[in-house]
């Protein structure tokens, strides 16, 4: 397979506006990339159209060398994991479900369902915890953890299905600097050989360095998108933050201070 995912001038509009405009994108092979932008930028509605629960307006979508409009979204969904923030309002819904329980439902993409488990699947899922050091939690109400538990536990819980693709949208949002660190360390390890990860975030100090590629949105357009030692240069970020910003490298991890001072 060449592309894990292709937009060919891909455009978006809902009512009279225009949300994503002339996108076009080359994911390949062996490629991690990261998507920035700021709020209202479009980050989300470009992930909509790849789960396929937007339908461009123009252009044409291809993911894992299908193109949409011909194939079979739901299974398409099942080669794709998706990490939200927006999931943690599982919290709430979970029914005093434990860690274990949380992380064996990734199989079926829905919580609370656990009828068809087999002993393969709990193994699997006892792997999971141990192989990402969360085996003590093991046991723990899901509903009770902290914030950086539950996103880790999260990201496991989306390997359950073995995605090609895995998205993680703003997975250190409202998480203290030590949870951050876990939850990026976490994000070094599940990139694999067989998995791509597309990596949403505002800020490029989230940017491990296993991520290759970069794709930068403002206003629904394509400011530049490409490996990512070129794509993060200040003018281009400058653009797309719409403040004059600075980039400087620590260990191969880039970090962004603001030129001069906005208020
Ligand atoms: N269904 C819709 N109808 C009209 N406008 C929409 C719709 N969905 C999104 N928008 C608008 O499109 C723009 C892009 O939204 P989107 O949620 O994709 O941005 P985002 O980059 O994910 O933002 P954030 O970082 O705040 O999550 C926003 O201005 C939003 O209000």
């Amino acid at each position: 397979m060449e592309n894990i995912l292709s937009f060919n001038n891909v455009s978006l509009r809902k009512g009279a506006r225009t949300i994503l405009s002339d996108i076009s994108w080359k994911f390949r092979e062996n490629e991690q990339w990261a998507v920035l932008g700021l709020n209202g930028s479009g980050k989300t509605s470009l992930l909509n159209v790849i789960m396929g629960y937007h339908y461009p307006s123009d252009g044409e979508v291809t993911v894992l060398g299908n193109n949409f409009g011909k194939t079979n979204l739901q299974e398409l969904r099942k080669e794709i994991g998706f990490v939200s923030t927006s999931l943690d309002r599982f919290s709430q819904l979970t029914n005093n479900e434990k860690v274990e329980e949380i992380i064996v439902s990734g199989k079926f993409a829905s919580f609370g369902l656990y009828e068809n488990v087999s002993p393969m699947d709990w193994a699997k899922a006892d792997s999971l915890l141990d192989s990402f050091r969360l085996s003590y939690l093991k046991g723990k109400l899901f509903h009770l953890l902290s914030q950086g538990e539950k996103r880790r536990v999260l990201i496991a819980r989306s390997l359950m299905s073995d995605p090609k693709v895995l998205i993680l949208d703003e997975p250190c949002t409202g998480l203290d600097i030590l949870s951050r660190e876990e939850v990026l360390h976490l994000t070094k390890e599940v990139i694999g050989k067989d998995r791509h990860l597309i990596f949403v975030t505002h800020h490029i100090e989230e940017l491990v360095k296993e991520i290759t590629h970069v794709l930068l949105l403002h206003e629904g357009k394509v400011v530049a998108a490409g490996p990512k030692v070129d794509v993060l240069d200040a003018d281009l970020l400058s653009k797309t933050f719409e403040v004059p910003v600075k980039v400087r490298w620590e260990e191969e991890r880039p970090w962004l201070t603001i030129k001069t001072p906005v208020v």
